[in-house]
């Protein structure tokens, strides 16, 4: 891979400020999920080194919290600076090992760094109450501290923004954090924090322990057992999530969970068409379908129906699937080959049980899967209640507002819902009504560092993001002061 500054190109694990290979000595491969080639061999770390980990973040969170909050700003916003230079850079390794259009990993190598400019200013306002008291002689004050040491696990749909999404509060309010990140993207993780040690992030402020998804497991139990580690910040599927909260209860540690969505995206008669086709494309398709706040269940009135699906099938079929590194693609491969199994098991079924496939429904060479436009789905079929995670938008016909609404809740998860509709009134109800912790009006894509991201029912616990995002970083702490 050329690289401006092939400095950012690494294939060490970075504990306590230094870069080391695993004990065992043991690599594993990083696939270009595009081209099947090889890009690295990355250190294979397991539980001896999460724990080495663990224990330098420990030796390192007090002077780091010592730190007053204008200056771990400072240190935040150089490390924002340095990957906005390094923007093409870190493109690049995004693209080549995830698979996403280079012109979407461009983006969110923007949107990773503004979660670190974002929270380099709030982790100066992390404000404590004054509280008017009960009693003459005492006086009430809340502060606010870091949690302390953290342990965050990120996935590869998003290999840059959900490290720093969880990294940078972290950092801001003065905690320290050992990062896992996903088997498949580490390498971008690593030149992030090359770009950290530059920026001034002091040793064991910021540790990444890679491995292979034989070593998750016993990376991710070292995290949520430690006696040290105070709050587990996990992105990924709802099952690991589960499993993460279960051992965490153990040592009763904060847990930070964002996971999988079924999201509704619901298309009432009175939407503006063109606008409700652009939302529909940007939500169901960017990162070729895998994002968890997707589109995964397209609802569309009757009246609308047949001139939205119309549309849609034409924008579907004129889909340039390729090489994230070609100009013009803008549908890569899916991260590997059982993404594609799983992607075309979904379809299959669907079909079987009376979907039709008005654009696309294929599997093509590789990790790539033809973008597909599936009607007639119903709700009890698996593809609309597994997230899809995948380039194939399935749609669905409903009458009226009560019946949307009752489709769009009939699911465990409660991430993002979208709608389109004219009519203000609706656009109220709707929104009141549906029970996601993110709701899109009139907007197919709604992530932002300034807004809170996060789910309810089964697709979460917190938020990140916005200043509730720091806030899930620090405890407060109530002083009661006496008369001296
Ligand atoms: N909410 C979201 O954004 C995401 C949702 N998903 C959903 O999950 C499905 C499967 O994707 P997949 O990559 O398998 O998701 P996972 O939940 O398995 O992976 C997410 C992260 O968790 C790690 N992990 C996996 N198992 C464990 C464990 N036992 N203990 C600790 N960490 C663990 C992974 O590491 P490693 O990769 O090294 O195993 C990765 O870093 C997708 O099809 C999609 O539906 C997936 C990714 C993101
Ligand atoms: O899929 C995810 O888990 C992250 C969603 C990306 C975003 O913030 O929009």
């Amino acid at each position: 891979m050329q690289l401006n500054d092939q400095g950012l190109l690494k294939n060490k694990a970075y504990i306590d400020g230094k870069w080391v290979d695993s004990d065992s000595g043991a690599t594993f491969a990083v696939v270009n999920p595009a081209t099947g080639e090889t890009i690295a061999e990355v250190a294979k770390c397991g539980q001896a080194e999460t724990r080495r980990a663990i224990e330098a973040a420990e030796k390192a969170q007090k002077s780091w919290a010592a730190k007053t909050a204008k200056e771990r700003s400072a240190v935040l916003r150089k490390w924002f600076d340095l990957m906005i230079a390094h923007q093409e850079d870190l493109a690049t390794i995004m693209t080549v090992e995830q698979g996403k259009p280079l012109a979407e990993s461009r983006g969110e190598i923007m949107y990773a760094a503004s979660f670190l400019e974002w929270f380099a200013e709030e982790g100066k306002r992390l404000y404590g109450d004054t509280i008017p008291t009960h009693r003459g002689d005492t006086r009430l004050v809340t502060i606010k501290q870091p949690i302390g040491v953290t342990a965050a696990i990120t996935p590869w749909n998003f290999p840059s923004a959900m490290i720093t999404r969880k990294a940078g509060p972290a950092l801001a309010s003065g905690c320290t954090q050992v990062l896992k990140p996903a088997e498949a993207t580490p390498l971008s993780a690593l030149a992030l924090v090359e770009l950290a040690e530059r920026a001034g992030v002091p040793a064991g402020v910021l540790s990444v322990v890679t491995g292979d998804r034989d070593d998750s497991q016993a990376i991710g139990h070292e995290m949520t057992t430690s006696h040290i580690v105070r709050k587990i910040s996990f992105t990924g599927s709802t099952a690991v999530g589960k499993l993460l909260m279960q051992q965490a209860a153990g040592t009763v540690k904060k847990v930070g969970m964002e996971l999988g969505g079924n999201a509704p995206f619901i298309v009432f008669d009175d939407a503006d068409l063109d606008k409700a086709i652009e939302g529909a494309i940007a939500c169901k398709f960017r990162n070729a379908g895998q994002t968890c706040v997707c589109a995964n269940r397209i609802l569309v009135q009757d009246g609308i129906f047949d001139a939205f699906s119309a549309r849609l099938a034409e924008a579907v079929d004129s889909f340039k699937v390729g090489n994230g590194m070609e100009d013009g693609v803008v549908i890569g491969p899916l991260i590997n080959d059982s993404a594609v199994s799983k992607v075309h098991r979904l379809v299959k079924a669907a079909k079987a049980s009376g979907a039709k496939a008005i654009a696309g429904g294929e599997k093509m060479d590789g990790n790539f899967y033809d973008p597909t436009l599936l009607v007639d789905v119903t709700r009890d079929m698996d593809i609309a209640n597994e997230e899809i995670f995948g380039p194939v938008a399935t749609l669905m016909r409903f009458s009226t507002e009560e019946e949307a609404i009752d489709i769009a809740n009939d699911t465990p998860f409660g991430l993002a819902a979208y709608f389109y509709s004219r009519d203000i009134g609706r656009c109220w109800r709707v929104s009141e009504g549906l029970e996601y912790g993110m709701v899109g009006v009139n907007s197919g894509i709604l992530s932002t560092e300034l807004a809170p991201f996060g789910g309810v029912k089964e697709s979460g616990i917190g938020r990140e993001g916005s200043y509730q995002g720091i806030e899930d970083w620090v405890e407060v702490k109530y002083l009661c002061m006496g008369d001296i």
